[in-house]
């Protein structure tokens, strides 16, 4: 299989008083696995069709290996092509559905039929040749349509939102199998979703678009660790906003201070944006409490956990911290002893956060694919856990400031651990 690079120049694309692409920049090195990631309408579909020669630009170029191909029909540019929709011949069985390509272009009928039967052996359909699209799963037809895109062994493979019509164990059987053979064939992919799980495991590379242009590339990890900006944060990934104040190059929030990374918006009252999994939850020691004492209602304002999704080696806690409502993320081991009702001190890892304009009353934020309530939200498993809780400092009494104030929770009753460790709070 050859490999080639791919490359969006300043492309633009314009529908009446829509603006699909707004000058997009991006380039896809040969053998690469790039994800374009973003919002409904940000344009990915429209760059990949410009890929493939399906849309054609207002401005700006496409190139492969160097060599501008805006101009050229689509059958001249070696692009294989899955859409979301199988999009198979009905009336072709699954065999012929994959040849088909082969026979356009006159290949000898023996030759295509073991090209075809080459194909299906390598999405593990070797038996599924004679079976027409309604006689397989959606998974299956979605493999032979892999299948038929490879079959004039394209120098690239262009998926638009391959795995969404799939069910979710299907989905992520599938991506796998697709990034196996992706790496096997050395084929370079641009692979198109609005799923920030799917993208950030399955690339190298992740490009996250918004209204149309590029808002930030990179291997998944720093997408996710290192957002450019808030709107990267936002879309990849859980975040908790956090009410803090401005000062200099560094924010008050929770009654510490962290270092500000990124863009300063005009302050002083920002929100500070955190990972569930930066989110250090500790219970607190009540001694002699009784389980009424410990109940919701008896504790005030303190930190709360309200809720809790369990997931197997993590769980996501929803806590209550005054008005302000947090995502943290806690060892699966850590469930019991953190049920809903118990009252917890909340800290927050040192390390640089982003900050945005404030956006009071203050909301937490899930990724576009997750669902409304956070704290069952699945898409949002971190790659690489920032925090181990638990590491956080030993209790230390913060008595006073109420969560959540305008002060950006005051700096009555806050620490800022020596050691750097955490920014910490204690909720009572
Ligand atoms: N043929 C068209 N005619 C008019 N508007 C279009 C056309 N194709 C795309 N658009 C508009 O251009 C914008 C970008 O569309 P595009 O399909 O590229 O977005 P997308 O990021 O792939 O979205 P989704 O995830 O919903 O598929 C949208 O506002 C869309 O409505």
């Amino acid at each position: 299989m050859k490999t080639s690079g791919v490359e969006f120049r300043g492309l633009r694309r314009v529908f009446g008083s829509t603006v699909a692409l707004d000058g997009l920049d991006l380039a896809v090195e040969p053998g690469e696995l790039m994800a374009l990631l973003g919002p409904s309408g940000c344009g990915k579909t429209t760059a990949l069709r410009c890929v493939a020669g399906f849309e054609h630009p207002d401005a700006g170029a496409v190139l492969i290996d160097g060599k501008d191909i805006t101009r050229l029909p689509a059958n001249r540019r070696d692009a294989g092509m899955v859409f979301q929709s199988y999009s198979l011949f009905p009336n072709l069985n699954a065999r012929d559905n994959v040849a088909f390509g082969l026979r356009v272009r006159k290949v000898p009928a023996a030759r295509r039929h073991a090209r075809a039967a080459e194909l299906l052996e390598l999405v593990g359909l070797p038996e599924h040749g004679g079976r027409y699209p309604h006689e397989l799963s959606g998974g299956q037809q979605q493999r032979v349509a892999l299948a038929r895109a490879l079959a004039l062994e394209p120098r690239v493979l262009l998926l638009d939102e391959p795995l969404s019509a799939l069910d979710a164990k299907v989905r992520v059987t599938l991506r796998e199998e697709i990034r196996r053979l992706q790496l096997d064939l050395g084929i370079t992919t641009i692979f198109v979703t609005h799923d920030q799980e799917e993208a950030l495991s399955i690339a190298d590379r992740v490009a996250v678009l918004r209204a149309g242009r590029l808002e930030q590339v990179g291997p998944p990890a720093e997408v996710y660790d290192r957002p450019a900006t808030p709107f990267v944060a936002e879309f990849v990934g859980a975040m908790n906003h956090i009410p803090g104040r401005l000062s200099g190059d560094e924010v008050t929030v929770l009654g510490g201070f962290l270092p500000v990374d990124g863009p300063i918006p005009q302050g002083p009252e920002v929100d500070v944006l955190v990972r569930p999994e930066a989110v250090v939850v500790t219970p607190l020691a009540v001694p002699g409490a009784s389980a009424a004492e410990r109940s919701p209602s008896a504790a005030g304002d303190r930190a709360l956990v309200v809720a809790s999704s369990f997931r197997g080696s993590s769980a996501r806690l929803r806590i209550r911290l005054g008005d302000l409502e947090l995502l943290a993320d806690v060892p699966g081991h850590d469930a019991v002893r953190l049920a809903p009702g118990t009252p917890v001190t909340v800290d927050l890892v040192h390390r640089p956060v982003l900050v945005a304009p404030s956006t009071r009353p203050t909301a937490v934020t899930t990724p576009g694919t997750s669902s409304p309530d956070g704290a069952d939200a699945a898409g949002a498993t971190p790659k690489t856990p920032a925090a181990t809780p638990g590491s956080a400092a030993p209790e230390s009494a913060a008595p006073g400031s109420r969560p959540g104030s305008p002060d950006g929770a005051g700096t009555a009753g806050a620490t800022t651990e020596a050691s750097g460790a955490a920014v910490r709070r204690d909720a009572r």
